[in-house]
């Protein structure tokens, strides 16, 4: 059931793209249960895409109770090769505003009893993870920001993204211990997300939107719900526009991508001697390795 090689995953404040149009609303079953909602199928710039809301479309799942591998699976299923992740994060930089777009490059994990890979049951795989972000896919959306020249809003190249379990939000102490490591945002989401697109040879980059200045800024308010949704509300418009025009450059000219090969120097087991009902679980991963 190939529909598309291009997903969307919409974070907080991003439940759906205006801009999707002949609308397919698809009930994705995977061997991990059910994603987070329906995934959307729809036509943007031409390009036949698949969206899913990662908390659902109205905003009934925490980050830890994300269905992660049903979700990645499930864009797996619809034939993803590229996925966009859109996310809301806090600053742990003055440079980094608010209303800003960050498309980060690295990852520190702090998340906590996340389930983190497809593989175990008789089947061991160690993925490379040391560029957990695909460079040439993170290039089509750093660029896809610039080509909009949105007044006040800049596009940052690279960074840090400390993935927390949430769902508080973070102390001053923590935030100033990873300001103090130079990370450059935090979210609650990315993680396991990016490892399991890996795990699943699915090119991932993630489109970061400043939403505030966590709680370490002398001069701004600790973060709250309420500021994370209206700056999100303020910059939603934005962020469907550079998905847009992320879209439509990686339908005219999709970039090669480490990602597409994970696991062609991870898998540790003899597939032979694998158990076959884990070979069946993962045979859309394992296909090409079988
Ligand atoms: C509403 S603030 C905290 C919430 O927003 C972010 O979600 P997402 O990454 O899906 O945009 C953050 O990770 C938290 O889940
Ligand atoms: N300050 C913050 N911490 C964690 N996740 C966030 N998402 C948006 N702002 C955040």
């Amino acid at each position: 059931m190939v529909e598309t090689r291009i997903g969307i995953i919409g974070g907080s404040g991003l439940y759906k793209m205006d801009a999707l149009k002949n609308i397919e609303e698809v009930q994705v079953q995977t061997p991990f249960g059910s994603p987070s909602d329906a995934l959307i199928l729809g036509t943007l710039e031409g390009t036949r895409v698949a969206f899913l809301a990662r908390h659902g479309r109205n905003h009934t799942l925490l980050p830890s109770e994300l269905p992660f591998r049903a979700n990645i699976y499930a864009m797996k299923q619809l034939g993803v090769e590229y996925l966009i992740s859109a996310s809301a994060v806090g600053s742990l930089k003055e440079e980094v505003k608010p209303l800003d777009m960050v498309v980060p490059d690295q990852f520190i994990d702090r998340t906590k009893n996340r389930v983190s890979t497809f593989f175990g049951e008789g089947i061991v795989a160690h993925i490379a993870f040391g560029d957990p972000i695909c460079k040439n896919l993170a290039v089509v959306v750093a660029e896809a920001i610039a080509s909009q020249n949105l007044p006040d809003i800049t596009v940052h190249r690279g960074g840090t993204y400390v993935c927390m379990e949430g769902p508080a939000f973070s102390t001053k102490a923590e935030s100033n211990l990873y300001r103090s490591w130079g990370a450059t945002v935090i979210g609650m989401t990315n993680l396991p997300e990016a490892k399991l697109a890996r795990e699943a040879e699915i090119a991932y980059a993630t489109l970061a939107l400043v939403t505030d200045y966590d709680c370490w800024h002398p001069d701004h308010d600790n973060v709250t719900v309420d500021m994370v949704i209206a700056n999100l509300q303020r910059n939603a418009l934005n962020a469907q526009k550079v998905i847009q025009e992320t879209v439509r450059r990686l339908s005219e000219n999709p970039p090669s991508s480490d990602a597409h090969s994970a696991l062609k120097h991870a898998i540790l087991t003899n597939l032979d001697k694998a158990p076959t009902a884990t070979k069946e679980k993962l045979g859309l991963l394992l296909k090409k390795y079988i």
